[in-house]
């Protein structure tokens, strides 16, 4: 599929750097951790020198290679190395990786550290009693649970994080979160709502975007230009509701001329049953998530 083009502008050209001095490290180097760690490095909050990441195949790590970042296949170097490790592997995967870490005879840390878990379902209190069982993690660790999502990638990131507020690496976890996008803080039950809501929710608006863009094609707008217009008007509609303090429905109302040609359009939405579809799907996506914990 052909890249959509745009002439945006970044929303790190924004941004004013802080500086962790802390280590950083990510077991598993796939989408959700490139996409944070892209947040850190193009900041240049974070050193690359101080950042490790590990995976079992080269597949993900030539993209970190590229940026002076450690890699390894190790995940007990991950540990031996950083500080703040992020264990973003699939859920599935999880134990598998703890088993290897169980093994690895080079691993022995006393150093106070924190894990920040990314992977849905995960609670808190299951993935400190999994990482209480590797022998080699000898000090003090904190877990901190945080739903990431991928516009991380680009700064526009929406996380949320369930932390213990007065924990060593809670303020800097945030920090780090907060150089993707915004980060909230929300209690643990509420976290695979969350999920479901705005870790999911790009791939939801994704298929928006191409819903609207086809609805465009289907007019006869060239498809480049239409997924432009797609992508720049929900960016846009975005960006009203969190600035003009309005209500989504009054704003959608300021489109919808009486008897115009919008609500025309939203009669139709209605009768698909656009509002129950994504009712629906977040409480799919949540009840999966509980299931994968
Ligand atoms: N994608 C998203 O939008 C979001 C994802 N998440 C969570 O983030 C986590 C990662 O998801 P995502 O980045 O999409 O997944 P990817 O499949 O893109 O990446 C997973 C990474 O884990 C690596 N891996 C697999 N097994 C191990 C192991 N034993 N030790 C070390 N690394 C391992 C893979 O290695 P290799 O490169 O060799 O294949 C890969 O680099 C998941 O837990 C998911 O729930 C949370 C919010 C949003
Ligand atoms: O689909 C998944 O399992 C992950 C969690 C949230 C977004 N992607």
């Amino acid at each position: 599929m052909k890249q959509v083009p745009t002439q945006a502008p970044s929303e790190f050209d924004n941004m004013t750097s802080t500086k962790i001095q802390n280590k950083v490290g990510f077991i598993g180097a796939g989408n959700m951790a490139k996409a944070i760690g892209n947040g850190m490095l193009v900041s240049e909050s974070v050193k690359a020198e101080n950042i490790i990441i590990s995976a079992p195949s080269d597949r993900n790590l030539a993209f970190w290679k590229e940026k002076g970042v450690r890699t390894t296949h190790d995940n007990a170097e991950v540990i031996t190395f950083a500080d703040i490790v992020f264990i973003a592997v699939k859920p599935q995967y999880f134990e598998g990786m703890i088993d290897g870490l169980k093994k690895a005879s080079t691993l022995t840390v006393t150093k106070p550290m924190c894990f920040v878990s990314i992977m849905v379902g995960r609670t808190v209190k299951s993935v400190t009693e999994v990482l209480k069982t590797v022998p080699g993690i000898l000090g003090e660790f904190e877990v901190i649970k945080v739903m990431p999502n991928t516009p991380s990638m680009v700064g526009m990131g929406c996380s949320v994080m369930v932390s213990d507020k007065n924990g060593a690496f809670t303020s800097v976890v945030r920090q780090i979160m907060e150089l993707c996008g915004v980060c909230e803080d929300i209690p643990e039950s509420l976290m695979n709502a969350c999920g479901a809501l705005s870790g999911s929710g790009p791939a939801y608006l994704y298929m928006v975007i191409e819903a609207l863009a086809d609805g465009g094609v289907k007019l006869g707008i060239p498809r480049d230009l239409s997924y432009r217009l797609a992508a720049q008007t929900m960016s846009g509609a975005g960006k009203m509701v969190m600035e003009s303090g309005k209500h989504p429905g009054v704003l959608k109302d300021e489109v919808c001329s009486p008897g115009g040609s919008t609500i025309t359009g939203v009669h139709e939405l209605e009768k698909s049953g656009l509002r129950a579809g994504f009712m629906n799907a977040l409480a799919a996506a949540a009840n999966r998530s509980e299931q994968l914990g």
